[in-house]
């Protein structure tokens, strides 16, 4: 220390001088990291001068706790005030000239090497106010503290020492002021800095004035009372996070927590997925503050990707400022925030179901399609999404009305055994799917997975309840053995025959001349036991994936092989009765086989898989022409 006429020079420790060493040399500069900084570290100020006028009334002056940003274009000093707890001297040698949390040092050691590293990792180590060096040449801290009636002056170039002199007259608080480097000149731009302002510190708790005007307008809802909030507050919030003026978000989720670890979260549910409308993917919209400062945008790790769809904003006093993306995981603190946010979404979620049904159709219909992929990724919360499923069903062909998978197995006979659905990318073409008429037939319910990823989280899930997922176009279905069933059902068991010897008589010399005809294209052509009004249909063989699921791997993989099926032929429908009589005469069979051919192509068209459109052409032409030369031109 040297002294003249009451200013004394200090030099900085050590690791302070290899630290802004590092500023000046190893690290990216940042302009935003740098006021982040001093706009928290002033905030902080403010909030312990808020706590000791609480404790002391001889501290309460009853003027407002504020920031003050001043524009010195002129003199290109950028000035930071506040009118907190400020620091004596004694204060602003140990703040301001060593390094005092520990771990700094590592954090110090690992920041030296040739290439340069994130700044923004600086604050977690309690040397965010050196920061400062990276936009100023020239740094003077003037500070009184609470405690004193004079204060004093800090300064220092950042080159290896600081000195410190009384000043007199000097208001409670501090004042950081910069002298801008040529390349941080940028900062005196109002616009410009009232955008960093506006983006880093919008959510901290004390006004931040700019030439009189308050510029972070918005009242950190987050922290207040649930009680004392009105749903417009609450929207103009959303509002104001997403950027969606005219948006109302369809549900919202106010959590604040004392103990084990203090937090205060406030989530909005927006009204519609931008995924649902093709608009790519959604970033997580969830904020990260501590302390009311936000430290973090779109914060990816505190919830499952699957709730990306998820805006707001989350504020612990716990969590360290400034804490690194990559130290997030790590932190005790964040991961418990996380585990008691999620359950509380879920609790949301479910009780949204239970008691607002058709919003929590909205809901679904919006989100649905995301939250299914926890089912996969997040084994934790597995069941309670399952739980939130809705499926529409052939209950009542309304997908409106969808069903969970409790009530559709509470719905299902006693010897049911199989959960029976029918996929397809359409309502249309699943409700026309002739393998459905059977199970209409006999009551079965059963569920419809119209969106592409169902198929495979039933393939995921394998079963519920004990109860499988099957297919209804599966080969291995297993109808309830207890039903009244027509004289030619599948035996009481359920189990049809792998393959089934041919009919005897015309009626297997049809199937006969059906295989002859469709040959590879098809696994097996048999008499069908599910089918009660159309000629025909495909089904898969056992083991193998539904026509559905097969179309959605091809769209990912054009490999994806495609799987012959078999081909079953209802004896009882009209055309099969009529085809079955003409087999007595050996030159209908060229026509048999060609009816059998455009019956496999309807099955096809039926399914959304598009048959050869020019053979088929061909083949109708044929039909056509054959039919119009049996027919009579007399008027009768
Ligand atoms: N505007 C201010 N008013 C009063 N004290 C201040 C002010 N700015 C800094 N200080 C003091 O200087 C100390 C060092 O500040 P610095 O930004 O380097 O680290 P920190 O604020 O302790 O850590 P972190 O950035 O992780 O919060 C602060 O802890 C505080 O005691």
């Amino acid at each position: 220390m040297s002294a003249a006429a009451g200013k004394e020079v200090y030099n900085f420790q050590a690791e302070i001088t290899r630290l802004l060493h590092l500023l000046a040399h190893s690290l990216y500069e940042s302009k935003e990291v740098a006021l982040r900084e001093l706009v928290s570290n002033a905030s902080d100020a403010l909030d312990k001068m808020r706590f000791v006028a609480l404790t002391d009334a001889s501290q309460r002056d009853g003027a407002t706790l504020e920031i003050e940003i001043r524009r010195n274009e002129e003199g290109g000093e950028l000035i930071i005030a506040d009118n907190g707890v400020g620091m004596t001297h004694d204060e602003m040698i140990a703040n301001l000239g060593t390094i005092a949390k520990s771990g700094s040092l590592e954090f110090l050691k690992g920041l030296t090497g040739d290439e340069k590293k994130d700044v923004s990792l600086i604050g977690q180590f309690g040397v965010g106010f050196y920061a400062s060096f990276m936009i100023a040449d020239k740094v003077r801290v003037r500070s009184r503290s609470y405690r004193e009636k004079a204060g004093h002056e800090w300064v220092s170039d950042g080159s290896g020492s600081f000195s410190i002199e009384p000043v007199e007259a000097m208001e409670r608080g501090t004042q950081v002021i910069l002298h801008l480097k040529e390349s941080a000149k940028e900062l005196l731009d109002e616009h410009r800095l009232k955008r960093i302002l506006k983006d880093y510190s919008g959510f901290v708790s004390h006004p931040i004035k700019m030439a009189d005007a308050q510029i972070n307008d918005v009242k950190p809802i987050w922290v207040e009372p649930r009680s004392q909030l009105t749903a417009e507050q609450y929207t103009g919030f959303y509002q104001h996070l997403t950027h969606r003026t005219n948006e109302e978000p369809m549900w919202h989720l106010h959590v604040s927590a004392d103990t084990p670890i203090q937090f205060h979260a406030l989530l909005y549910c927006p009204p519609s997925s931008i995924e649902r409308m093709g608009l790519g993917r959604s970033e997580h919209g969830l904020q990260l503050c501590t302390k009311r400062v936000l430290v973090q945008r779109e914060c990816r790790q505190l919830l499952p990707d699957y709730l990306r769809f998820l805006h707001g904003i989350v504020d612990s006093e716990d969590l360290p400022l400034n804490i690194s993306r990559e130290s997030l995981q790590d932190n005790t603190v964040f991961r418990k925030i996380g585990q008691v946010l999620l359950r509380k979404i879920f609790d949301k979620l479910e009780t949204i179901a239970e008691e607002q049904p058709e919003e929590f159709l909205k809901f679904w219909q919006q989100f649905g399609p995301l939250m299914k992929e926890g089912i996969a990724s997040d084994f934790e919360h597995r069941d309670r999404i399952i739980k939130l499923m809705r499926f529409a069903s052939s209950r009542n062909d309304d997908p409106r009305q969808p069903t969970t998978l409790a009530d559709y197995v509470e719905r299902m006979p006693e010897d049911q055994k199989q959960i029976y659905y029918a996929s397809g990318f359409t309502l249309d073409v699943v409700r026309n799917n002739p393998n459905l008429e059977v199970f209409k037939q006999r009551g079965l319910e059963v569920l419809y997975l119209l969106d592409p990823i169902d198929e495979f989280l039933v393939a995921t899930m394998m079963n519920y309840n004990d109860k499988p997922f099957v297919s209804i176009d599966a080969a291995n279905v297993e109808l309830p053995g207890d039903e009244p069933k027509p004289a030619d059902e599948p035996k009481a068991d359920g189990e049809e025959p792998s393959k089934p010897a041919k009919p005897e008589g015309n009626f297997g010399k049809v199937l006969t001349l059906f295989e002859e005809i469709l040959g590879e294209r098809v696994k097996e052509v048999r008499e069908s036991k599910r089918l009660t009004d159309s000629p025909c249909c495909l089904v898969n063989p056992e083991g193998g994936v539904s026509s559905h699921l097969e179309k959605l791997m091809k769209m990912a993989n054009q490999e994806f092989p495609s799987m012959p099926r078999i081909f079953e032929v209802n004896p009882k429908a009209k055309l099969i009765e009529r085809l079955t009589s003409l087999v007595g005469n050996p030159e209908n069979e060229t026509f048999i086989k060609e009816c059998g051919r455009q019956l496999f192509d309807n099955c096809l068209i039926l399914d959304g898989t598009p048959p050869d459109p020019h053979a088929m052409v061909d083949r109708v032409r044929t039909l056509m022409e054959e039919a119009a030369a049996g027919r009579s031109s007399i008027i009768q």
